[in-house]
């Protein structure tokens, strides 16, 4: 409703994600299973567009002006199983940096349907 706060500002906005996302990239990049997809991204890169995209989907004031889903993601041939490797660390990640498990599962919900975009079917 309009009276209550955004999500985005109800976890600690962008100070919030960027911890979030520069501790599951962290882990995300050592990865031995997904790590490698990642060889040459610049983790500053990443973890700018991730802390956009998701403050967007929570009700933050940001708009995401990164690359689109399908297109960064459609040649690079992620399994399923790999997705979820990736969920797990930004799911640890928030754990981690101290949110509730009904703050986690809802920014899980907003994550969810990009999951059809980076995939490989
Ligand atoms: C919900 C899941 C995911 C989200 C929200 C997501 C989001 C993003 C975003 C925002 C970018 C930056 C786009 C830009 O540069 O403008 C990106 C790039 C990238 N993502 Fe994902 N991603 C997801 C899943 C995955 C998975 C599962 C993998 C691999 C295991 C992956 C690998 C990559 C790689 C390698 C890039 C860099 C591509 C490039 O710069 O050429 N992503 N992703």
């Amino acid at each position: 409703s309009q009276t209550s706060a955004s999500l985005y500002d109800e976890i600690g906005g962008s100070k919030t994600l960027n911890t979030v996302f520069g501790v599951a990239i962290n882990r995300i990049y050592k990865d031995p299973v997904i790590g490698h997809y990642f060889n040459g991204v610049p983790k500053s890169h990443l973890r700018k567009q991730l802390v956009s995209q998701t403050c967007e989907l929570i009700g933050g004031p940001c708009v995401y002006e990164g690359k689109a889903m399908l297109e960064t993601h459609k040649d690079l041939n992620i399994k399923e199983r790999e997705f979820y490797i990736l969920v797990e660390y930004v799911q640890g990640a928030m754990r981690d940096v101290g949110l509730t498990y009904q703050q986690e599962n809802q920014i899980l919900q907003k994550l969810a349907p990009i999951k059809y975009e980076t995939i490989y079917l």
